[in-house]
């Protein structure tokens, strides 16, 4: 079985191509294979399938809303195994394979994923590195709510970006606040309103159209980077600042990205890398599905 391997701002993937759907991708392979001693290790799997081979193959019940049966699809899957509405970071990556590996002619194309179509550009497309502009689709602020951390409580804003966030804005955070932070623990969060879990985030309020974000990801622990995330961060600190429009710079501890949000929706620039390739062993793959059989 071939892999790839990414990242967009440092929030890696395993990406396993897929056409027909045929990889049976259990919880303990995903698990696994994102290990980062047992396995490749990274953040998340991404397979590469064609969205009427999922359905054909009850990976997907349904296509999602403007999703083309033969629309190449992001079914992404995060560290621990549980599936994910939409990845901001991965659908860069995502969408940086399907072009270099010529599965798309075209630098414009559809990406499917479990929260709709996601259009994308992929623009400067080298073998390793791309930039890639994405279509977030619909930003929708949710109700307030607050994250323990640190014993302290952080006021945030929960924002559905087809995945479920809280983004905690602080005017009294800076750079070097946020980077003291421990997120080596999850954030206590009110499950009441997040009944499904949820990514928080921690967000400087906005000067000269630049934010800096940490998160601690749902499925996964404090990542580098989370694109649905910066969406969520950029549109809370706009609101914070008396806004709803406008373009900011996020910064996580990966690198740089650029939400513009406009009329209830948003769009996603910033960088993929694809650094590595190869070929996972079979009787690995078969051995951890045995495994699992045993375990259950
Ligand atoms: N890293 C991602 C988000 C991945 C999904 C998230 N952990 C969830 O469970 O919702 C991004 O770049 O958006």
């Amino acid at each position: 079985m071939a892999f790839a391997k990414g990242h967009g701002t440092e929030n890696d993937f395993v990406v396993l191509e897929d056409p027909d759907a045929r990889l049976d991708l259990t919880e303990e392979r995903v698990r696994t294979l994102c290990d980062r001693r047992a396995g490749l290790g990274a953040d998340g799997v991404l397979r590469v399938a064609t969205a009427g081979a999922l359905r054909e193959r009850g990976v997907l019940s349904a296509l999602p809303d403007g999703v083309a049966a033969d629309d190449w699809f992001m079914d992404y899957r995060n560290a621990d195994g549980s599936v994910a509405e939409m990845c901001g970071n991965g659908v860069r990556v995502f969408a940086h394979y399907v072009r270099s590996a010529g599965l798309s002619a075209a630098d414009r194309f559809v990406v499917g994923s479990r929260a709709g179509a996601r259009p994308v550009i992929v623009h400067d497309v080298g073998d390793t590195d791309a930039q890639v502009t994405v279509d977030m689709g619909p930003v929708r602020i949710t109700e307030a709510s607050s994250a323990v951390l640190g014993g302290r409580r952080w006021s945030g804003t929960g924002i559905d970006v087809g995945n479920p966030h809280l983004a905690c804005v602080s005017t009294d955070l800076d750079a070097d606040g946020l980077a003291a932070l421990d997120l080596s623990r999850a954030p206590e969060y009110d499950h009441a309103v997040f009944p499904h879990g949820v990514n928080v985030e921690f967000v400087t309020a906005a000067r000269a159209d630049r934010v800096h974000m940490r998160v601690f990801e749902r499925g996964v622990g404090e990542t580098r980077s989370c694109g649905t995330g910066t969406v969520a961060a950029a549109a809370a600190a706009l609101r914070a600042d008396g806004r709803t429009d406008g373009e900011l710079t996020v910064t996580v501890p990966g690198g740089d990205v650029v939400v513009r949000v406009a009329d209830g929706r948003a769009t996603l620039r910033g960088p993929s890398v694809l650094l590595a390739s190869g070929t996972v062993s079979a009787s690995w793959w078969a051995g951890l599905e045995s495994r699992a059989a045993h375990a259950s």
